[in-house]
């Protein structure tokens, strides 16, 4: 039996890893616009990349403290659904980001220890959705994508006024704990299905969709 647990697939380059993702289950695909990223891509790649996204998966656009000039490239240049915020992104930037583009805005806070969940209160009152992932290593080069977990009884049981989803470090062996000990109905994986950086695998994308969809509500 299926829950109605939502994955998002994050970092795909190009159409045939945006098709294995939605055919493995993906509720949203994401591309990743961060130019240290093994996942980058350009507008143009990323365009045709989502060109045969079906309607109802969520096309979601990762850009990390990116200033209008490029926000306007990205979603003049790519049809989008949702903008995800993965930098040092103020309330207030955030407030704007969503007047001036008109799409849901999903806000990503670095968590590593309980002084962290004021931050996700503060966000929860200006983005439409938040994303919990781990604190990146001081001197990490990605923000992002790195693979690492954090404390999930930091946010087991808690609550927020907007939809989230977990992210850090998930895969096929600890997305089924991660949603059980954490009551997440959404999770997000980047590297976790990778056979290399920036190589999305199908069968790890499968395999991990169809293992956190398992758990129970
Ligand atoms: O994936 C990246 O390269 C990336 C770059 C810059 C910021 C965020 C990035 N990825 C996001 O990081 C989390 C966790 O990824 P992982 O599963 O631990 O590899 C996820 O939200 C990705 O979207």
């Amino acid at each position: 039996m299926h829950s109605d647990i939502r994955v998002k697939i994050c970092g795909l380059r190009d159409a045939a890893m945006v098709a294995s993702a939605v055919q493995a289950g993906a509720a949203y695909v994401g591309l990743v616009f961060f130019p240290k990223s093994p996942r980058h891509v350009s507008i143009e790649e990323a365009r045709s990349a989502v060109v045969d996204v079906p309607p109802g998966i969520a096309k979601v656009a990762l850009v990390v403290d990116a200033d209008d000039t490029s926000l306007d490239a990205i979603v003049g240049g790519v049809p989008l659904d949702m903008l995800q915020l993965h930098g040092a992104e103020t309330p207030e930037r955030v407030a704007e980001i969503k007047a001036r583009y008109g799409l849901p805005v999903m806000k990503a806070v670095g968590v590593a220890g309980s002084e962290d969940m004021a931050q996700l209160d503060i966000y929860a009152d200006v983005a439409d959705q938040l994303l919990m992932d781990a604190k990146p290593p001081r001197n990490a080069a990605l923000p992002g994508g790195n693979g690492l977990a954090f404390d999930w009884r930091l946010i087991a049981g808690r609550k927020w006024s907007v939809p989230w989803m977990l992210a850090g470090g998930l895969n096929v062996g600890n997305v089924a704990e991660a949603i059980e000990r954490t009551g997440a109905r959404q999770v997000d994986v980047s590297s976790g299905v990778e056979s290399a950086p920036g190589v999305k695998d199908p069968q790890r994308m499968a395999d991990f969709v169809a293992s956190a969809r398992a758990q129970e509500p």
